[in-house]
């Protein structure tokens, strides 16, 4: 078992990964100059010196070693280095899904949607949020981070140690300041957010649509408009945060989604994000 996150931080969390091998040590060795005999412990010793050497470069170099929590308990689960997330943002309807399909097609990313993770997290029988889930969803409010938080850290960690993935599209989030703040701080770093700017008509138009055979129970009037305002109060600030960090590109998503695409691949290029 690795970590999972002090309480006292707020967070529930799941399994570890693996553990970093502490280094062999050689406690009491005597070790003698060349000209005196050599102790009977040297050569496996040597060994074993050898042998943690070994596993120290083995860890450096696999892209399935630990995540860093496993040897540093105190930071983020993952080191910048480790894994690229890339936050899209944007209003309900501005159509962020739509275009993470399409990114996903063309460049090496596992695209991750928190509203997605919380209706199959819903949808689970025996699950204890469900009933919690399906209000906040409806009433267009933000679901309580422990929650949302815990099952992307799932989803990135499955990615990352079943099938190495490293770079992840994480749609619809954060969408609060206490997201943004405690996964930067427990997981990891964000590389971008990408933000969609979208009228409200236009997103309004386009989810209306979508309703008729969504299925969804937030893609009805009512809900719309909590969510549209949800989103101006709780999200934007996100938004502006990343943004003075100099952390945000914004593409207008109010044109056909090829063209949309467009102007999401030439802005990534600029901020050297490549396929
Ligand atoms: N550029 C576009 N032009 C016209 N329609 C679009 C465009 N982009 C997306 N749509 C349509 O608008 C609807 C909403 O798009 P999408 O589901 O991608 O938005 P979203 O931002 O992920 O929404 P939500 O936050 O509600 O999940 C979909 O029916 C989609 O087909
Ligand atoms: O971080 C999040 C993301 C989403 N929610 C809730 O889910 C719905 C639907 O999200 P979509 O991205 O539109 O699929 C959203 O309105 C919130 O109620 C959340 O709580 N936290």
């Amino acid at each position: 078992m690795l970590r999972l996150f002090a309480p006292s931080r707020g967070i529930i969390t799941g399994h570890r990964v693996l553990r970093a091998v502490p280094a062999a040590r050689a406690g009491g060795a005597r070790f003698y100059s060349s000209q005196q005999q050599k102790s009977k412990h040297f050569y496996p010793l040597l060994l074993l010196g050898g042998l943690a050497i070994g596993v120290t470069y083995y860890n450096l170099n696999s892209t399935s070693k630990p995540p860093r929590a496993s040897i540093d308990p105190t930071g983020p689960l993952f080191r910048d280095s480790d894994i690229d997330v890339i936050f899209v943002l944007g209003g309900p309807g501005s159509g962020k899904g739509t275009q993470c399909a399409k990114l996903v097609k063309n460049y090496d990313f596992v695209h991750l949607s928190a509203g997605d993770l919380l209706r199959a997290e819903q949808a689970k029988p025996n699950s204890e949020y469900g009933s919690l889930i399906a209000h906040y969803i409806k009433e267009g409010l933000i679901v309580p981070q422990e929650i949302t938080i815990n099952l992307l850290k799932n989803a990135i960690v499955e990615q990352y140690t079943k099938n190495k993935k490293t770079k992840f599209l994480i749609d619809g989030f954060p969408r609060k300041m206490d997201q943004a703040v405690s996964f930067e701080d427990l997981i990891v770093k964000s590389k971008l957010t990408l933000y969609f700017e979208c009228p409200e008509e236009v997103m309004l138009h386009r989810l209306l649509e979508r309703g008729k055979t969504s299925g969804r129970a937030d893609d009805n009037l009512e809900s719309i408009k909590k969510r549209f305002r949800t989103f101006l109060e709780t999200s934007m600030p996100v938004v502006d945060y990343f943004d003075k960090q100099g952390r945000v590109v914004k593409v207008n998503c109010n044109q056909p989604v090829e063209e949309v695409y467009n102007k999401v691949v030439s802005a990534f290029a600029e901020k050297g994000v490549t396929k």
